[in-house]
């Protein structure tokens, strides 16, 4: 059953030039009850921008421009800000954004950040109770209860950031949108975060999770499905296993590529990098937004708009090239450093 729908999102900044820059352009997904969707891409894809989006922050420079965001059926964007920060935030979608552990203000206790969050969705709610729910809940998410006592500085990083992680989700929201959750941690850390996130869903505090990374292949670790962004657009969606293992999107195989720590299973692959940059998305190319980065474009990428188009298993995917065709470009070409397209 799908929690999170939504159809042909658009939605962007406006810069101080009063040009528009389309950082979440026609996205379209199903978030199911008790799976993880992974979002990857490079930085400046509109991953972060996705979700400040779902969360319905409209504030300048960010502005909603078409599509919809239904929770059950109720579609977000015809709340008032009001019933929707009431209501939804917190509570039925939560956020946390990324670096959100560097955030947290160092002169407050972190019961404190708890109580904040309680009392405002249960006004009335005793401090006692709030630090009788805190202490259960940290101790089913195995954070020491003295973290609750503690400064956010007198906490080590991945502490710090499972922290943020129980803060976020005091009123077990429905959906979880974790950017960048791992980024600056070392491995242990990571890896503690992620159990967590895990444990999370296990004992149902949260039904669903959108885990945002620009490391592909993390999310083998902690996604059911994956939405590949490139320059505001989705470029393939499928299993985990499927994009990370067997991609279809050239620009996805690239970023599959690219990884810095070769993993289980993908220690044979070689190191390349991506030439060139995503493009200016002030002033977004026709055609294929990959285009100028790939080497097996031609003719047909250059002008039309691409749609997504399906593949084997419901995958979809925004290329010209039918699945058959690709799979026989990556054999016959592959894609290796030795025969990099310059940038
Ligand atoms: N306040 C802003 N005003 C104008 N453009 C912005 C603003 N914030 C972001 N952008 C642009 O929107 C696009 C998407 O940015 P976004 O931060 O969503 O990407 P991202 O994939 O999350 O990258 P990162 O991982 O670095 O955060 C980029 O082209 C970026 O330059």
């Amino acid at each position: 059953m799908s929690i999170l729908k939504v159809r042909n999102l658009r939605t962007y900044y406006m810069t101080r030039l009063k040009e528009s820059v389309f950082a979440v352009d026609d996205v379209s997904l199903d978030l199911e009850e008790g799976k993880v969707m992974g979002i990857a891409g490079e930085s400046g894809c509109g991953k972060s921008t996705l979700a400040l989006s779902l969360m319905g922050f409209y504030f300048p420079p960010l502005h909603y421009d078409s599509g919809s965001i239904e929770i059950d059926g109720t579609n977000l964007m015809t709340l008032p800000y009001e019933k929707l920060r009431t209501e939804y935030l917190g509570q039925e979608i939560a956020y946390i954004p990324q670096a959100a552990m560097n955030a947290l203000n160092p002169t407050r206790k972190v019961i404190k950040f708890i109580e904040d969050i309680m009392k405002e969705h249960k006004p009335g709610i005793k401090s006692d109770e709030v630090r009788k729910i805190a202490e259960a809940k940290f101790e089913e998410l195995n954070l020491p209860p003295r973290v609750l006592n503690a400064y956010p500085n007198e906490l080590s990083g991945g502490m710090k950031q499972r922290t943020v992680i129980a803060i976020s989700t005091i009123l077990n929201p429905r959906i979880l949108i974790a950017d960048e959750p791992t980024s600056a941690l070392d491995v242990t850390s990571q890896k503690a975060v992620i159990k967590m996130m895990r444990t999370l869903l296990d004992k149902g505090y949260v039904k669903s999770m959108i885990f945002i990374t620009h490391e592909l292949p993390l999310l083998r670790h902690v996604a059911d499905d994956i939405m590949v962004m490139y320059a505001g657009e989705i470029v393939e969606k499928g299993t985990s296993t499927e994009v990370i293992f067997d991609s279809i999107h050239p620009y996805s195989k690239a970023l599959m590529g690219s990884i810095i720590v070769p993993e289980e299973g993908m220690k044979h692959a070689a190191l390349t990098a991506i030439p060139g940059a995503p493009p200016n998305l002030k002033k977004v190319p026709p055609g294929c937004r990959f285009k100028d980065r790939c080497k097996y474009a031609n003719e047909k990428c250059q002008n039309d708009h691409i749609e997504m188009r399906d593949a084997s298993n419901n995958r979809v995917y925004r290329c010209v090239f039918d699945e058959e065709h690709l799979r026989k470009l990556y054999n016959e070409n592959p894609p290796s450093p030795a025969d990099e397209k310059e940038a």
